[in-house]
């Protein structure tokens, strides 16, 4: 294949990815903004991992609800996990990596905070374990994953939301996760701000 047919191709399949979720994940997106709005009304946080793209996808999405999304608006409270390299060295080094993120949930998750799990596969051991601290400390978990949502899909119970990319490729999947973490922050600006 040449290459102008190749990123076309990039082009289509995402098309088409993007018309699939617009159906299936718009529902799960408004009840992950209204779990937010809720814990951000009642004094609670949000804290937000994932590994590698992942962890990018939570800093940018963490940097727009701290700083701003579309409009001015009083700063949110919210924490990247995937962010401090002193804790990250420091804890994975000490206690190892798959402890990276729950180390950090334990220490600063309170009753009514979320955590916004990332995690493209659903099976990375470091998003697990933040997902079981999260459990055992009452912090609501909205998942973003991929793959059938892997045993992070498995892991989740009632109270916390799932959405979960309906594609095997780990590139698509971060791509709606981005729209859906700028669809969260523009869902949360909408209810605290009113609608454009
Ligand atoms: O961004 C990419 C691939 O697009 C990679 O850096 C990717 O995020 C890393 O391989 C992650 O370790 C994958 O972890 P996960 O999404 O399966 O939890
Ligand atoms: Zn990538």
């Amino acid at each position: 294949m040449d290459l102008i047919s190749r990123i076309a191709a990039h082009f289509r399949d995402a098309i088409a990815l993007h018309e699939q979720c617009q159906d299936t994940l718009a529902g799960p997106a408004a009840a992950a903004v209204d779990a937010l709005v809720f814990a951000l009304s009642n004094d609670g946080k949000i804290l937000a991992c994932g590994n590698g793209g992942s962890a990018a996808d939570a800093q940018h999405f963490v940097a727009e609800l701290v700083g701003r999304f579309e409009r001015e608006r009083l700063p949110l409270a919210a924490v990247t996990l995937s962010a401090d390299t002193s804790i990250l060295t420091a804890v994975g080094n000490d206690f190892g990596y798959d402890r990276i993120f729950s180390q950090q949930v334990n220490a600063l998750g309170r009753p009514g905070d979320v955590l916004v799990a990332i995690s493209t596969s659903g099976n990375s051991a470091n998003v697990i374990e933040a997902i079981d601290a999260a459990h055992s400390r009452d912090v609501r978990v909205i998942a973003l994953t991929g793959k059938g949502g892997g045993r992070i899909g498995a892991m989740l119970t009632e109270d916390d939301i799932h959405l979960c990319v309906p594609h095997d490729r780990t590139l698509r999947i971060q791509e709606i996760h981005m729209l859906l973490l700028h669809a969260l922050c523009d869902g949360i600006d909408a209810q605290l701000l009113g609608d454009l």
